[in-house]
């Protein structure tokens, strides 16, 4: 037997003066004093522990008694007027510096208060031998729109646990959503706490890259601010989402973000819109290949690609493990709109067969000799897309149930924050992505393309002008 049992965590003691006034009698006043020296102990360790507020104070105070209101308004004026100077002249180094780390603070004071209820009511806190121990609140850290919260678990927690509880957390501490992600130590997690939503304004198309970079073309923006971009280079795409979750505006994002290699020849854009064109036909200068009725002519595109590939992979065996894009040799980007039109709902099965059969090819070979799949897809269940582990990479639109959203991301996804089934049909064009390395989704939302837009770009980078099948 141990001779001491240690279980990490912050330990909640029992009441610390139990008084049972039917034994011992206390006199009044000695009950007075230890309330009040109670007190001022109390007021000591909050006068420590929220030093950033004390000692400021502390000093004003000082200046005040000592020199008179004069020096204590100019001293409050003037770091008024540096901290206003600075906000405007360099605002992200003010708000890295001087808000965000002020107002983490008040944050923490904040999560701090309500911390052992939400800890308790979400079942986070661990009754164990007649003690309650809670995880411990390490840090936290601010940020737009957004708080990271560093939390130390209790001894037998995983980051499952918290995630399991991520709803009941959002709703405790007021917040839109929680995500948990594994923290730097295997003993601790991440919480991160959205509070507004940067993505309930339309983000318009992105600046044209004049050579795109096929390992960060720009596609929108993701919830943290930054530009959400996607590794085309050795990787297939595949886009799931409901009736008007936005699948368009991915394919038009990627498709601008590459109509700079459009024009020079560097990029061929092979494009499939089985539900007869009224999604991509609009773009067709843009395109190399374009089908849109003829399922016989799209089998045939999809083994001339097969054909390409296979001829490319011969020449480069042993000479490289990645295809550049060159005009003799240029990278092609195969584009469906209704993935399942083509490998379930088509009756023709010999059609169907040849079909899958080149798809599963180029899904499987393609992407190290330059030639990649984006397919868009309305249902994401498992008989009607066979294919779907030969996606590396995936995008969630809304999604109509919940179980979807573990089908087209990994499993587990959606108790780690994708709620794609909670996406509101206001908000087309917003998704969850897994971004490399990272196991906690990542919401996004892509640039909105108007028709004029489209125009525009097929009139500006557009090549080809084109027929059904091949290119005119
Ligand atoms: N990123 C976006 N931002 C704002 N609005 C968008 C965005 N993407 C699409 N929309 C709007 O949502 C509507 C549906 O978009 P879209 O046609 O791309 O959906 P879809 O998923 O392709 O639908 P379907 O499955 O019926 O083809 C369009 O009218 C469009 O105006």
């Amino acid at each position: 037997m141990p001779f001491v049992n240690v279980i990490r965590g912050q330990e909640i003691p029992e009441a610390p003066l139990n008084l049972r006034t039917p034994v011992v009698r206390i006199p009044l006043w000695m009950a007075l004093a230890w309330w009040c020296l109670r007190g001022v102990g109390r007021l000591l360790r909050a006068y420590l522990r929220y030093w950033w507020v004390t000692l400021p104070i502390t000093g004003l105070a000082w200046l005040y008694l000592e020199r008179g209101w004069l020096p204590l308004a100019t001293t409050v004026a003037g770091v008024g007027l540096v901290a206003t100077v600075w906000a405007f002249s360099h605002r992200p180094s003010w708000l890295r510096f001087g808000w965000w780390p002020v107002k983490a603070q008040i944050r923490r004071w904040q999560y701090r208060r309500v911390w052992h209820p939400a800890m308790a009511t979400a079942r986070l806190a661990v009754t164990w031998d007649t003690h309650t121990v809670l995880p411990v609140l390490r840090r936290v850290r601010c940020g737009h729109g957004v708080d990271r919260v560093i939390v130390r678990m209790v001894s037998g927690q995983t980051p499952d646990d918290f995630a399991l509880a991520a709803v009941r957390l959002a709703h405790t501490f007021g917040v839109r959503q929680v995500k948990v992600a594994p923290g730097r130590r295997p003993d601790t997690i991440t919480l991160t706490l959205l509070r507004g939503d940067p993505l309930t304004a339309i983000v318009t198309p992105m600046p044209v890259p004049y050579v795109p970079d096929f390992t960060a073309l720009p596609l929108g923006r993701r919830e943290d601010g930054r530009p959400l971009t996607l590794k085309l280079f050795g990787t297939q795409v595949l886009v799931a989402g409901a009736t008007d979750a936005g699948k368009g505006s991915v394919i038009w994002s990627t498709v601008r973000a590459v109509s700079g290699g459009i024009r020079a020849g560097l990029v061929e854009v092979w494009a499939f819109d089985p539900k007869g064109g009224m999604e991509l036909a609009i773009g067709r200068p843009l395109f190399a290949r374009f089908a849109c009725d003829d399922y016989p002519a799209m089998a045939d595109m999809l083994e001339e690609a097969v054909g390409t590939m296979r001829r490319r992979t011969a020449r480069l065996r042993g000479k490289t493990r990645q295809h550049i894009p060159t005009v003799d040799e240029p990278l092609i980007l195969i584009i469906i709109d209704e993935l399942a039109a083509l490998t379930a709902y088509l009756t023709d099965r010999q059609l169907k067969e040849r079909i899958k059969n080149a798809l599963g090819v180029l899904l499987s070979q393609g992407r190290a000799v330059g030639v990649h799949v984006l397919a868009c897809l309305q249902d994401p269940r498992k008989e009607i897309l066979p294919f779907r582990n030969l996606f590396p990479t995936r995008v969630a639109l809304r999604l109509t149930e919940d179980k979807e959203v573990d089908l087209v991301l990994n499993d587990g996804s959606r108790d780690r924050g994708a709620l794609c089934d909670q996406i509101p049909k206001s908000l087309p064009g917003v998704a969850y992505v897994l971004l490399d390395g990272e196991p906690t989704p990542m919401r996004v939302r892509f640039a909105y393309h108007a028709d004029a837009d489209i125009r525009a770009l097929a009139a500006e980078y557009g090549r080809l002008r084109l027929t059904e099948g091949s290119a005119a």
